[in-house]
């Protein structure tokens, strides 16, 4: 059995999911064939906690927002987060803080430091993999290890490795979705009745929303996403900046009222295109469905992505947009695409 140690920097809502997940279920892990040991932790809140024999979980996770883990052994009031990423013990670093949409920082600095030691990274985080993914990926492939990042679209729905990995030699010339869990959960609790702010409260409580969910109202989370899909399923090399974006900050509780009336639903529709002279078209717009459109029905958080493709026409996969433990899943994803890595490299 092969023991993963992990240093997790950021721990917010995912990250301490994850931390539930290994305190919660370890034999879920062994029948993956490996297990998953914390060994670091860094937090703006926290500060850092290194123990090579691995964090007693249960005692971290009890510790209120606010504490420090000054005092710990391996302890300090500061996140520490290069020294850890660098030094600390861990085979794999698990990156998820704050996304930065402009310049995809500090977690492009973690990703690197991370690779240059050696570790194999994995994360959520959408900044680095939009704005500098081409650029890590083969630091990475430079420095044998695994860079993964199945997270950053659909949280722990498969859609990247999917796509990549089951859609080989199809020609994909678009793809259509709704890629924000928030807005598509605001936008039907809006139908519900509710006002714009009370329904980025519910979400921010649902863990849904980014630090500053004027990310996901106003598209930019999008932007991000669709930017990833581009570089990722399309070869597009384009950056964030080249997707035209409108958010739904301007759709009133009127205008849904209006559309339901209707027949319609809005939805936060994210797209990328190949026109047929090889040119790229990337947008995120709020659109009024009619209620047999197949996105229509996706409610909630669920997002869903339609790939069109020459010899399958539409292929579309839903599930869960964001969520904690549902992006937790993500890194286990990536966790697993990583040990598959190892494990090949040792056959070799
Ligand atoms: N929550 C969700 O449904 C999803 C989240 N993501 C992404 O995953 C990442 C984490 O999301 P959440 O856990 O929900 O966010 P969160 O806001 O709950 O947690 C982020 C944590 O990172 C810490 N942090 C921020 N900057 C730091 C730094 N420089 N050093 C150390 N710690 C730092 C914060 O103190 C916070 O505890 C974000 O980038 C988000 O965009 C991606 C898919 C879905
Ligand atoms: N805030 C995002 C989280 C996942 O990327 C969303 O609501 O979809």
């Amino acid at each position: 059995m092969t023991t993963y140690n992990l240093a997790l920097i950021g721990f917010g809502g995912v990250n301490r999911a994850l931390a539930e997940l290994i305190r919660d279920e370890p034999g879920r892990f062994a029948s993956l064939g490996f297990e998953l040991r914390v060994v670091a932790i860094t937090d703006l809140a926290f500060g850092s906690l290194v123990q090579g024999d691995g964090i007693d979980l249960a005692s971290v996770l009890a510790m209120p927002r606010g504490s420090s883990f000054e005092g710990l052994p391996g302890g300090s009031p500061d996140p520490r987060n290069e020294d850890v990423i660098r030094n600390s013990p861990a085979d794999v670093v698990v990156e998820a803080t704050f996304t930065s949409p402009i310049d995809g920082e500090p977690a492009v600095s973690h990703v690197k430091w991370a690779i240059e030691s050696g570790k194999h990274v994995v994360t959520t985080n959408k900044g680095p993999v939009a704005l500098r993914g081409q650029e890590l990926s083969t630091l990475a492939a430079e420095n044998g290890v695994r860079f993964e990042y199945e997270g950053a679209v659909m949280s722990g729905t498969p859609v990247i490795r999917l796509a990549q990995k089951m859609l080989g030699g199809l020609e994909l010339n678009a793809v259509q979705g709704i890629l924000n869990g928030t807005s598509n959960y605001v936008l039907g609790r809006m139908e519900a009745g509710l006002g714009l702010d009370e329904a980025i409260s519910e979400a921010q409580d649902l863990g849904f929303a980014e630090a500053d969910p004027t990310a996901d109202i106003g598209g930019s989370d999008v932007r991000l996403k669709v930017a990833i899909l581009a570089n990722e399923l399309l070869d597009a090399n384009i950056r964030p900046s080249d997707v035209e974006t409108t958010g739904i900050q301007d759709i009133t509780s009127d205008d849904v009222a209006q559309a339901l009336a209707g027949g319609l639903r809005w939805k936060l529709i994210g797209e990328v295109r190949r026109e047929d002279d090889g040119s790229i078209a990337a947008t995120v717009q709020p659109v009024a469905l009619p209620a047999g459109h197949p996105l229509a029905g996706i409610s909630g958080a669920t997002n869903a992505v339609s790939f069109t493709t020459d010899l399958l026409g539409a292929v579309t996969v839903s599930g869960p947009g964001a969520g904690r433990v549902e992006t937790a899943y993500a890194l286990i994803s990536d966790i697993i695409a990583v040990d598959e890595f190892v494990q090949g490299a040792v056959r070799a």
